[in-house]
């Protein structure tokens, strides 16, 4: 079974959409989002597109902001402290990866905690990992974990789940969320040993490695849940340029009892989950 991550994310916003219209009659609040982009990713800029596009069809208020990439580490704070202070802006989010002369954890650091609708502030990671309800979650993670449940009937209760990936934006957050949902979770990177041997027993396996068809057929148990969160842009036989997962995608779908395909997979969720954390901000703060 593949898990259309499409539809899913589309059924989403369309829940979001009323929420949006209930808060704006209720309380008058017309969440608004953000987006910072620094230089020219060509990916990065088709996500900040996407994301501006979304967040407005959903009803809600967005900005971009866009600045070139030889901008300096103080011009971009100064314009975080003037979002911070805009009480029009629920959500801010700088998109990544900024220029190698910023310092990204800085930047990260100086978002209101409120206003992290990416989740990353170390508040909002304390939060999620303290188990306090309130943290902004990040998206993927967010993505994953919905996946997860709508295909195994929103129980992952007992299912041991590995991760593959310790990044502070999907492995580690990841491991929390399905924590929380009752699974026992093993970490893995690409160093531990015999890797190939703990994949096979996971029910749940997540793949956030950041390299192409990493996870092989062979290392997956018949009937388990694959996530693949990678986005690897190859080159195929032709010299054509395709997007392909963390996962062999072609020998593991006839292995797994589901699996998410990349694309149409968790990318479309990343970004449902960024204008979930949007209203969530507007509703809790604005
Ligand atoms: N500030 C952030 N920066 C980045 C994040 C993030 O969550 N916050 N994540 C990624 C990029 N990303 C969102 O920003 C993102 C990546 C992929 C997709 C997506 O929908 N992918 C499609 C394929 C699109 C394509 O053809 O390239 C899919 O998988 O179907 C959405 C968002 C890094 N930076």
């Amino acid at each position: 079974m593949i898990i259309d991550g499409k539809q899913a994310a589309a059924e989403l916003r369309k829940q979001l959409s009323v929420q949006v219209d209930q808060l704006q009659q209720e309380k008058n609040i017309i969440p608004g989002l953000t987006v910072i982009l620094v230089g020219e990713d060509p990916a990065s800029e088709v996500y900040v597109r996407n994301k501006v596009r979304q967040t407005r069809e959903l009803g809600m208020n967005s900005n971009e902001i866009r600045l070139p990439a030889d901008t300096g580490e103080a011009e971009l704070l100064a314009r975080l402290e003037q979002l911070n202070r805009d009480s029009e802006v629920h959500g801010i989010l700088v998109q990544l990866p900024l220029p190698a002369h910023i310092d990204e954890a800085r930047i990260l650091a100086a978002i209101d905690p409120q206003k992290d609708v990416d989740g990353f502030h170390a508040l909002n990671s304390g939060r999620l990992f303290n188990g306090s309800g309130d943290a902004l979650v990040p998206c993927t993670p967010q993505g994953c974990v919905i996946l997860a449940k709508r295909h195994l009937g929103n129980d992952l209760n007992g299912k041991h789940a590995v991760v593959i990936g310790r990044s502070n934006i999907v492995g580690k957050p990841v491991a929390i969320l399905l924590l929380q949902e009752n699974c026992t979770v093993t970490i893995a990177h690409s160093r531990t040993e015999n890797l190939a041997g703990l994949c096979r027993q996971a029910d749940i396996l997540v793949a956030a490695v950041g390299r192409p068809h990493f996870v092989r057929g062979d290392w997956i148990k018949p009937g388990a849940t694959v996530i693949d969160v990678g986005i690897n842009r190859i080159a195929d036989a032709g010299g054509k340029s395709r997007l392909v997962g963390d996962v062999d995608y072609q020998a593991a779908v006839e292995v797994a009892g589901a699996i998410t395909p990349v694309p149409g997979g968790v990318g479309p969720m990343t970004i449902a989950c960024l204008l979930k954390n949007t209203l969530a901000a507007a509703r809790r703060y604005g």
